[in-house]
Formats: structure tokens, sequence, C-alpha cells
């Protein structure tokens, strides 16, 4: 499944509520034709119409392509489909003259009102997605985590599938800071994790812990996966190209980064302990390190 960053899901939700409002509009628009017989949008009469509604005409374009595999916009391209194709049934008959048989009218209106609730579950669950990412840096903030980290640890502990934390910290990011500037530090946290994304698998969870510390939550992958991961991280992240002005000039940057099990037969919180531990134990042994635990 693709994962979405803030911005993207934002613009996902304006298109929504974009859809929500022009197919009240074109509903109020589709009554009038059929009671009222004004002619109706020549855009309603072709077989593509689903295509060519305002919505449809977002959708079906390589601009929507980030959210056309998504489970739930699926379900809402067949339903906005469905009802249409229905539509076009019932403005069909009225050219014709003839009477719109009631079992018709309530199938169209019971395609509208699945298209609809499609709609709301779409808002519902983008707007959450986008109230559990940090607005900064696009990571996940720690308000979904303990749920997230529960749910591995159980699997760990019924399926015998193994998962691993590690936490990363950026070395000495007040310097980045102070020598930098404050949003400087900002462009750094924000390529960082774009950078760390690209490391990571789609259905491994990259979490804001603190200011410059990033826990991530890596299901079905044992401890030695998990350190090459984390080395991995730890290269990509020293080898980002950060220009800090004008004239291309560069900065640096390193994390410290600890690693362990999220072992079924200890608590998370005393994984996150162990985790954390171990990330310390980098810092101290010289960062731009990685140490397991
Ligand atoms: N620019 C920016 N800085 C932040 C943000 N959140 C936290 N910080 C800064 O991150 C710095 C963290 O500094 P320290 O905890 O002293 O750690 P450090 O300088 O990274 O040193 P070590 O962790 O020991 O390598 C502080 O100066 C915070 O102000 C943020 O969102 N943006």
């Amino acid at each position: 499944m693709t994962t979405f960053i803030h911005q993207q899901l934002r613009f996902v939700i304006t298109e929504i509520d974009k859809a929500i409002e022009n197919h009240q509009q074109w509903y109020q628009n589709l009554l009038r034709v059929l009671v009222s017989r004004v002619p109706p949008d020549e855009k309603d009469l072709q077989d593509e119409a689903h295509k060519l509604c305002e919505f449809g005409q977002w959708f079906y374009t390589p601009q929507a392509e980030l959210v056309q595999d998504h489970p739930t916009f699926v379900s809402l391209g067949q339903a906005h489909e469905k009802m249409h194709k229905s539509a076009k049934e019932l403005i069909d008959l009225v050219l014709a003259e003839q009477a719109i048989p009631a079992s018709l009218f309530d199938a169209f209106n019971d395609c509208l009102e699945k298209m609809r609730i499609q709609f709301q579950a779409l808002r519902h669950e983008f707007a959450e997605l986008a109230q559990n990412l940090d607005p900064l840096t696009g990571a996940q903030t720690r308000a979904g985590m303990q749920a997230e980290l529960n749910k591995q640890h159980s699997l760990a502990k019924r399926s015998q599938q193994p998962s691993a934390l590690a936490m990363l910290d950026l070395d000495h990011f007040k310097q980045i800071n102070d020598n930098y500037g404050h949003s400087m530090g900002d462009v750094v946290l924000t390529q960082t994790v774009e950078c760390l994304q690209h490391v990571l698998r789609p259905y491994d969870q990259l979490y804001r812990y603190g200011g410059e510390e990033f826990l991530i939550c890596m299901p079905n992958t044992t401890l030695e996966q998990a350190e090459q991961v984390a080395e991995r991280m730890r290269v990509m992240v020293a080898a980002q190209k950060i220009i800090y002005d004008k004239t291309g000039n560069l900065l640096r940057v390193t994390a410290s980064i600890g690693v362990t099990s999220l072992d079924p037969e200890r608590s998370v919180e005393d994984s996150i302990n162990l985790v954390d531990k171990a990330m310390y134990e980098a810092k101290a042994a010289g960062r731009n390190l990685v140490k397991v635990r």
C-alpha cells in the first residue's frame, strides 16, 4: 500500500471535499432534469460519464495516481462509476419520454447512497492518517505508536513472527541549529525522514519519537536483519547531500542507532528502554554507529 506524506494527504482530502460538494450540486441538477425536464448536461449522457464529472476528471488522470491503488479509493471508483451509469439510465428514459420505474429510481438512490458512504469513509480515513503524521517531517507521530507496537508484540507472541525496533538519533543536532539556523535544522529533519523512507519497506513504521529522535518498528524482521537495515540507514543518513547556502555548500549529518528485538517475552516498554540504551551506547562509543542490544 502507498505510504502518503502529509502534503499528499491534505491534497487528497481537499479533492474529496470538492467531490462531495460537486456531487451534491450535480444531484440537484439531475433532479431538475428528472422532475422539471430541463435539458441534461451532455456529459451525463456519455457512457464514460463517470470520467467526465469534476471528480472523474481528477480521479482518472495521472495526478491521482497515488490513490488509484488504495483499496478504499478502488471501491469508491466502482461506486462512483455505477452511480453515474444508473443516472444515465434515468436520463435516457426521460429523454425517451418514458416513466421511470420506482425500482430503477430506488436502485439509483441506492448507488448514490453507497457512493456517499464511500466518500465519507475515505475522508475519515485520510483525515485520521493526516492527524497521525508529523506536519514537519511526515513521519508518524507517537499518537498511534503504542497501539501498533502492542499489535506487533502480540503478533510476535502468537505467531512466532519476529519484529525489531530501532531508535535513531541525529548526532550533535544542537550544533546544526546553532551553526546553520533552526530552519536549516528543520530541513535536515525533513530530508532525513525522506532518506529513511527510501531505506524502509512500506510496512515498516517510522515514528518521530522526540525532536531529532525516531523510533522504527520493523515487523517480520529478525534482529540480524534489523541490524543490517540500521546499518543501511546509518550509511544513507551520513551520505545525504544537504545544501545549506546559495553556492551549494553541503552540510553533513550523522546518526547513532540502537537496535533490539520486540521480544514477546518482555513488555513493549522494556524493549523501548532497551533500544534507547543501545542508541546511547552508540553515542558513547563515538556516534555515527549502530549498536545492538
Ligand atoms: N530545527 C529543529 N530543531 C529541533 C527540533 N526538535 C528538537 N530540536 C533541537 O534538537 C536539539 C537536540 O539537542 P541535544 O538533545 O542536546 O542533542 P544533540 O545536539 O543532537 O547531541 P547528541 O544527541 O548527544 O549527539 C536541540 O537543540 C533541540 O532544540 C525541530 O523540530 N527542529
